[in-house]
């Protein structure tokens, strides 16, 4: 008896990370190109941490109509810009780059806001991009956390929650800095294409046991899979 597909079936796996960021930056530049020709302009919502520095190269190399396009962030570290952690100064420093430094940036954090006010100012920042968002690329954690939806985090439920309407969640993540924001899981889902990004045997091995366990508590990164709203490409390189 044939099995049932599953997820990983027909994931995108490439020889070396470096393949996997050309192919990925190919596919990210027809959409953004179709989007801002169909519809004026275009919104990308990009990840942080340290795999998506060669895409983000890539990206800001491509020739694309940058001056239509909005980009913005999955998560953020609640860090002033200048940290070295924060994810929009990776943006900054990686893809808002050559041609791509036309874009229009739309940081999600607001320095020295408290929770509140940073999830207000996070919904009102991303109310200036085109909804649903043409592209997500997301990123995965060891743990299976993806954007800042960390396991174990006492705002994960509300994150998750698909009846919520909130846009935004300031989260404490087990890993540093524990303060952090990150996109709801109703507001990434809000897209026409999805791609989680993933590097490394171990990753991948996390995704096979997120995946299998089917439980977006211990593995967020589950819960992009138990979702029909939208299509989840999964990129991998060893
Ligand atoms: O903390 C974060 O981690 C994930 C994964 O980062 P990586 O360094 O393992 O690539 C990232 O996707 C997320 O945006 C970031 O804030």
């Amino acid at each position: 008896m044939p099995r049932e597909p599953a997820p990983l079936d027909d994931a995108k796996r490439f020889p070396t990370a470096e393949a996997l960021a050309d192919a990925l930056a190919r596919r990210v530049a027809e959409i953004i190109t179709y989007a801002a020709g169909a519809r004026g302009r275009a919104s990308l919502i990009v990840s942080g941490g340290r795999t998506p520095i060669t895409l983000y190269q890539r990206l800001a190399g491509s020739e694309l109509p940058w001056d239509r396009v909005g980009i913005s962030l999955a998560d953020e570290r609640r860090v002033p810009e200048d940290d070295p952690r924060s994810n929009a100064r990776l943006v900054r420093e990686h893809l808002l780059q050559g041609s791509a430094a036309a874009a229009r940036f739309v940081p999600i954090h607001r320095d020295g806001a408290d929770e509140r006010a940073d999830e207000a100012a996070c919904a009102a920042a991303l109310g200036t991009l085109p909804r649903p968002f043409d592209a997500v690329i997301l990123g995965m954690g060891d743990d299976g956390h993806t954007a800042s939806l960390f396991p174990g985090a006492p705002e994960l439920p509300a994150a998750l929650d698909l009846q919520r309407e909130a846009c935004c969640q300031a989260i404490t993540a087990p890993a540093e800095p524990p303060e952090r924001l990150t996109l709801t899981l109703a507001t990434l889902l809000d897209s026409r294409w999805i791609a989680l990004h993933v590097t490394g045997q171990e990753k991948w091995q996390t995704l096979a046991r997120a995946l299998e366990a089917g439980d977006p508590m211990r593995y967020p990164v589950a819960a992009l899979f138990r979702q029909r709203r939208v299509p989840v490409h999964v990129y991998w390189s060893p």
